[in-house]
């Protein structure tokens, strides 16, 4: 398939290996961090919203420095950015600020089932197009040794909800219904879609 060459607007190692997987052409933008806390969830915001319209901020910024003077030598590429977002009971559960913050949110999601949304968006200043992919992920019943040993490992802390599918943490989910690599950070098949229909 013949993708367009694309910046990823991402510093997801996940996102760089599904868009490698995938044979799609890209360099990965790194931008400048932005100050104060890291992607707020407006008051009264629902969930489906804002994994979107963090999506959307994430690609309008790539572009906007892509148009700054720090841009320049860049070339004119449509860019491509995502958010996943992890939601149990309404609340959004992000990437937890430390091992106490982790193990609250494993509790929390040891035998129940929760939601994993992922927005994609590609977009160049004329054009912006999204996807989402939406997830039901069912976590088994966790218990001490799981959760210390997960904590241990380090891999929970630069995930949304404290998990990463692909890691350890498979061996946490029974069941999942919907996309495997949207709860990874990059579904392959809205991507697919979305790259197809930006460049038919
Ligand atoms: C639930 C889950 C999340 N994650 C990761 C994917 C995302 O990297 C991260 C969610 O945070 P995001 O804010 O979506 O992305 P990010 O901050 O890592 O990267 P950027 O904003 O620069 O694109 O959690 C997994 O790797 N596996 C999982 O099973």
């Amino acid at each position: 398939m013949n993708f367009p060459r694309l910046y990823l607007a991402s510093a997801s190692p996940r996102r760089h290996e599904i868009l490698t997987q995938l044979g799609v052409p890209h360099d990965v933008l790194k931008l400048p961090a932005v100050a104060g806390e890291d992607e707020p969830r407006l008051p009264g915001e629902p969930p489906a919203d804002y994994v979107r319209r963090t999506a959307r901020d994430k690609a309008l910024r790539a572009l906007a420095y892509l148009a700054s003077p720090a841009g320049n030598g860049f070339e004119p590429r449509p860019v491509l950015a995502a958010d996943t977002t992890v939601i149990l009971d309404d609340d959004i559960l992000g990437k937890p600020v430390n091992v106490d913050d982790a193990r609250r949110m494993l509790w929390r999601l040891s035998g129940r089932e929760h939601e994993v949304r992922t927005a994609v968006v590609v977009a160049t200043p004329e054009r912006l197009l999204e996807d989402v992919s939406v997830t039901t992920v069912h976590f088994a019943k966790l218990n001490e040794a799981d959760v210390d040993a997960y904590c241990a490992s380090g891999e929970p802390m630069d995930k949304a909800g404290a998990y990463g599918i692909q890691g350890l943490a498979g061996l946490f989910v029974e069941h999942i219904a919907g996309s495997f690599t949207g709860v990874m950070g990059l579904p392959v098949f809205e991507t697919g879609r979305l790259l197809r229909r930006f460049a038919p």
